[in-house]
């Protein structure tokens, strides 16, 4: 196949100091006399497997995986398609590195860390020139994806001030196939009260307490409304927003605007599609499930709502019944109707449960995750709390008492938060548990002696897919059923579905192909739903798919002034 070419308008250092178009010493030698390169570079040109073999040796240099982690943000400063390249050669390997587990220290240290910008900051102080900053990082760019936090709850350790957007974008474009330089993450500082950040000089966000109220949602309104008016084809992905704020800045502008909350949706599609497989297991139907969610953030009533949809599309039962099989628990105990009202936000309410089924129980006690394991007899306990170790070996083993094979999720991220380690659930259960966790855990040995490799249940395998399903369908909305689209696809590639032994989900190092699978289901049900912004028949969705997906290769450049900067 012969070398894509590039025309290319900058020269010199300043061609060298963009990790876009910098190829360091892959520059050819055509290359470097137009571009001005000669004396700038060592004269012996590496092809793109050499310079990966020298960055691979570079990287194992490093002893900790925080270390490896800011070598690799170095890379991703200088050059791109190496970066990229590196990271898809050693996917397995290195995703737990840029991602999580290991970026939630990254962002916990971000600002000792911190080295070169990237992306766009928004801070309030400066929210009157918000619009002249967003033309200015934005200008002569064609963006498709928005990746934006307000850093409230990043993962479960909570509120960083600054943080993830820049991490949750290089997994759309490893895994996802979008071309990065068509992407922007956002990062909206709002503040933090994080009292040790607060404290710290060297805290480079801006130091103040968290925006709260009008004030608050006008700047995100503000931002929303830039991307809107000046990329309206484009996807605004929401990542670790505050529970009381992201499922409200979802309902507010879904309608308008392709959003996207990867918290709440992109964790219900995963959780879905986890379910899905450990039902095929068990050769059950969703609406036979009685699922215990523990922790009623944004993930945990995105999966409620997830699932209980599912329940009602494909069990075709009504939505009332389908609440009926969920108990949801938050840090004071059983999501009930005699609960104080500020314990029980309003988006929870479908799912609370009547006081007169718990009447043996106080009525001002708590009800704890033991109780409601021990009176509802669960098939199904998600983790989604951030309290580490709360599936204790008592709650496992009396749900297993009553279960032949207890399917259990804890969802929590990063590891040392895992609700159970899996290691233990499956000692606990004899090997009979179903699980699935949000972090890379190592396999577990079963009874008969064989590994049972823990799926990873992590939003990161499907909404890169998702998105990018949604950005080349054009569609203008991600709708509930593009999304159950989606999951239903990646279900169907569970390893669990061949040998019930076998993962729930399929393993991270084919998260790309298994995001492309993903993206094709998800563009078909926009073509076939009609929110599609293409005119495409729903046959020639996966080659038009094929066609847009970002590769990581180096093009041939040639000097041209009015060519891409
Ligand atoms: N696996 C995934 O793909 C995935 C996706 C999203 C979130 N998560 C993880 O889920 C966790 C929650 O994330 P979130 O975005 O929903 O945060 P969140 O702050 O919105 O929700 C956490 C909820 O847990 C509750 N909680 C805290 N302590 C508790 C306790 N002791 N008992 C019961 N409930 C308790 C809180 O009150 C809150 O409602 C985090 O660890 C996050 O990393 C995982
Ligand atoms: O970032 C992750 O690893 C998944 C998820 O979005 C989370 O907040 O934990
Ligand atoms: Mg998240």
């Amino acid at each position: 196949m012969s070398t894509p070419t590039l025309r290319v308008a900058i020269r010199g250092e300043t061609i060298l100091n963009n990790p876009r178009f910098n190829k360091g010493t892959a520059f050819t030698k055509a290359e470097r006399k137009a571009f001005g390169l000669i004396g700038k570079l060592p004269y012996r040109v590496n092809s793109l497997d050499e310079q990966c073999q020298r960055a691979y040796d570079q990287l194992q240099t490093q002893d900790t995986d925080i270390g490896k982690n800011s070598f690799l943000q170095s890379m991703k400063e200088q050059n791109w398609v190496l970066y990229y390249t590196l990271l898809t050669r050693h996917l397995r390997e290195l995703v737990p590195i840029i991602y999580t587990p290991t970026e939630a220290e990254a962002i916990a240290n971000y600002s000792h860390l911190f080295r070169k910008s990237e992306g766009l900051y928004l801070t309030f102080p400066d929210h009157e020139s918000m619009e002249e900053e967003f033309l200015e990082v934005t200008k002569g760019r064609d963006i498709d994806l928005f990746v934006s936090s307000d850093a409230e709850a990043i993962l479960g350790i909570g509120d960083q001030g600054v943080g993830i957007s820049a991490a949750k974008s290089v997994i759309y474009s490893l895994i996802g196939g979008i071309d990065p330089s068509k992407s922007l993450a956002v990062t909206l500082d709002v503040g933090t009260n994080n009292e040790s950040l607060l404290k710290d000089p060297l805290y480079v966000g801006w130091s103040h307490e968290r925006l709260r109220g009008k004030e608050y949602d006008d700047f995100v309104d503000k931002f929303v409304q830039l991307v809107r008016k000046h990329f309206p084809h484009s996807l605004l992905h929401f990542e670790d927003f505050g529970v009381t704020n992201a499922q409200r800045l979802l309902e507010r502008y879904r309608d308008n605007h392709a959003v996207f909350n990867d918290d709440i949706q992109g964790t219900g599609a995963v959780t879905l599609s986890s379910l899905m497989a450990a039902i095929g297991v068990t050769k059950s139907k969703l609406c036979d499930q009685r699922i215990i969610i523990y922790g009623a953030g944004s993930a945990g009533l995105g999966i409620a709502k997830q699932l209980r949809d599912a329940m009602v599309t494909m069990d075709n039962i009504s939505v009332q019944e389908a609440n009926s099989k969920f108990w949801l628990i938050d840090k004071h105990g059983l999501i009930k109707e005699s609960l104080p009202a500020e314990y029980v936000r309003d988006d929870l309410k479908a799912f609370s449960r009547q006081d007169a089924e718990w009447e043996e129980f106080q009525s001002d006690g708590e009800i704890t995750l033991l109780d409601v394991v021990k009176k509802v007899k669960p098939t199904t306990l998600i983790g989604t709390s951030t309290h580490a170790g709360a599936f204790t070996k008592e709650v496992v083993q009396a749900m297993a008492a009553e279960c032949d094979r207890p399917i259990i999720f804890p969802l929590s991220n990063p590891s040392k938060l895992v609700e159970v380690n899996p290691k233990d659930a499956n000692d606990w259960t004899n090997g009979k548990a179903l699980l699935a966790t949000g972090s890379p855990f190592p396999p577990a040995k079963m009874p008969n002696g064989k590994d049972y490799i823990i799926a990873e249940c992590n939003n990161a395998l499907i909404y890169p897919g998702l998105g990018f399903g949604a950005m080349i369908s054009q569609s203008r909305c991600v709708s509930d059923t593009m999304i159950i689209a989606g999951a239903r696809r990646l279900a169907s590639l569970s390893p669990a579905l061949k040998d019930p032994d076998d993962a729930l989900l399929p393993d991270f190092g084919d998260a790309p192909s298994v995001n492309f699978e993903v993206a094709v289901a998800v563009a078909e049900q926009a073509v076939e739903e009609g929110s599609a912004g293409v005119d495409w028949k729903k046959e020639e969705v996966r080659e038009k798919a094929k066609e847009k997906l970002w590769k990581p290769v180096y093009e041939e450049y040639l000097y041209d002034e009015n060519g891409e900067k």
